[in-house]
This record gives structure tokens, sequence and C-alpha cells, in this order.
């Protein structure tokens, strides 16, 4: 069990200089957001309004122009594998097999050894026990990416940053991989920052939605999911929810012209 923790997000505004223009992008301004251990809280919102600056500011990647991020008191200086990141795509070495990718930060800290019955564990319990052997190379998209999200899985995190993870997957292959980060996170109790495109999917998923709108990067929604899981992906509820965001997400649109 990830141990208790708090993010809090306070007056963080984080502005780019454009390398080509000179000009000053706002990616985000005034964000204040607090996430518990056990929350899992999914971002959604129009393209480059700010949702990987946030997780990327979590991370320590990225520090804010302006406010604070602490975690449980203490300023975030710089990444930790305490705050995992998964991406998109899949960042796999090609040259190592399934277990040695998985296992790859252990192996960095001399715990490769000591740790082999966890990895097949979690080898096990993503389905991937009979692919330990082989190579990127030789797995699907959706294999692919559930090693690489295995791998940041592996550490535990008590973050866990998640950066449209599912995107790329089909439709089929999407719904299993929600299901198995759901089963991961109520098994571990950690904190989840999930960014996404698909509403569906973060009301599906998310304790919380936030909802955000561009130019400059703001949180305009931050609604709580009250349903128990498993959840129904069909329910009126979840409809509910869902229509309730896209309407936000459309009055952004208007606001703007
Ligand atoms: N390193 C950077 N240098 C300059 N501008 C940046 C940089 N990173 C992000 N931006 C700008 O900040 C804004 C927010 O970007 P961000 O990637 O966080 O948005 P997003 O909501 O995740 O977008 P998308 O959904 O398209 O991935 C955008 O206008 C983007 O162009």
């Amino acid at each position: 069990m990830a141990k208790e923790s708090v993010l809090t997000l306070t007056g963080v505004s984080k502005s780019f200089a454009r390398a080509d223009t000179n000009e000053v992008v706002d990616a985000l301004s005034n964000i204040d957001l607090t996430v518990k251990s056990g929350e899992f809280v999914s971002i959604v919102g129009p393209s480059g309004c700010g949702k990987s600056t946030i997780l990327r500011l979590v991370s320590g990647l990225l520090s804010p122009t302006i406010g604070t991020i602490e975690l449980s008191g203490e300023k975030i200086s710089g990444t930790s594998p305490n705050r995992g990141m998964a991406f998109q795509k899949p960042t796999l070495f090609p040259w190592l097999t399934v277990k040695r990718n998985v296992g790859f930060s252990m192996k960095m800290r001399g715990t490769y050894q000591e740790n082999q019955h966890k990895i097949d564990d979690l080898l096990d319990m993503a389905g991937l026990g009979e692919f330990k052997d082989s190579y990127p190379a030789q797995l699907s998209g959706g294999m692919a990416q559930r090693v690489s999200l295995l791998r940041t899985m592996i550490n535990e995190p008590e973050i866990f940053l998640l950066d449209e993870p599912l995107g790329a997957l089909d439709a089929f292959t999407r719904m299993n991989m929600q299901d198995e980060l759901l089963n991961m996170w109520q098994k571990k109790k950690n904190m989840m920052l999930m960014v996404t495109h698909d509403v569906e999917e973060a009301v599906y998923m998310g304790t919380r939605v936030i909802v955000m709108a561009p130019r400059p990067g703001r949180i305009i929604k931050d609604m709580a999911i009250d349903l128990p899981y498993p959840r129904n992906r069909s329910s009126q509820e979840l409809t509910d929810y869902r229509n309730e965001i896209l309407e936000l997400l459309n009055y952004g649109k208007h606001e703007k012209n």
C-alpha cells in the first residue's frame, strides 16, 4: 500500500518563451489543486490548455514560474521514482527482454535479483507472463504499452502520472487496460493523475475530473464522480457526468470566440 500523501499546487502559473518568436505563452495560470493518495484524478480539456504541463510540473521535470508545488508539505524539486510518469507511446529498450525492461530501475539500483518474483507477479497480473523473455519488437502495440506501464508501476510510485497512456490503443485493448489500471490503483491506493482526451474514459476511471480551458490554461471545474467501483460503462449516471463535462468544454469554445 502506498503511503498516505497529499499533493498541493498553490497559485501555480507557468509561462514559456517560444523559441521561434520570443513570444511568452501562459501555459497555466493560477492553478490551485489538492489531491490525496487514494484519489484518481482525470484531467480533460482542449489541446494546449496545459494538461501535460501540470503533469510535468508534478513530476519535477519543470518548475513553476509562480506558485508552489508540495508533496506532503515538502516542496517538489526535481524528479523522483516516487512520482512515476507514463506516456502515450511505450518507451522501452529494444535490446532488453520484457522482464528486463520492467526491472530496469531495479537493475540500476542493484536490487534486480531480489525482486525477480515481484516482476514475475506483475507480469502475470498483466497477462504478460508468457512474454517475459520476448523483446519489444515481438510485441503488439497494446502489449508494449502494458510493459511500459508496468515499468512505472513496479516502483509503486506515491503518485502515478499518466499522460494519455491509452490514447494509441485500439478500443478493446483500451478498455482492458483501463480496468487493469483501476485494479492496480485499488490495490495500492496510490494517487493517480491522468490526462486524457476521452471524456468517457475520464468519468469511467476518475474519482474526480478536472476540466480545463486554454489561454491561459486554467481549471474551470473540479467535479467529483460520486459512483462506486466497478462502474458500469453504459450507466445513465456516467452518461450524465459525461454530458455535463462535454457541455463545459463546449462552453469554453464559445467563451473564446
Ligand atoms: N517547452 C515549451 N516551450 C514553449 N511552449 C510550450 C512548451 N511546453 C508547452 N508549451 C505551450 O504551453 C501550452 C500548454 O501545453 P501542454 O502540452 O501542457 O498542453 P496540453 O493541454 O497537454 O495539450 P495537448 O492536449 O495538445 O497535449 C501550449 O500552448 C504549448 O504550446
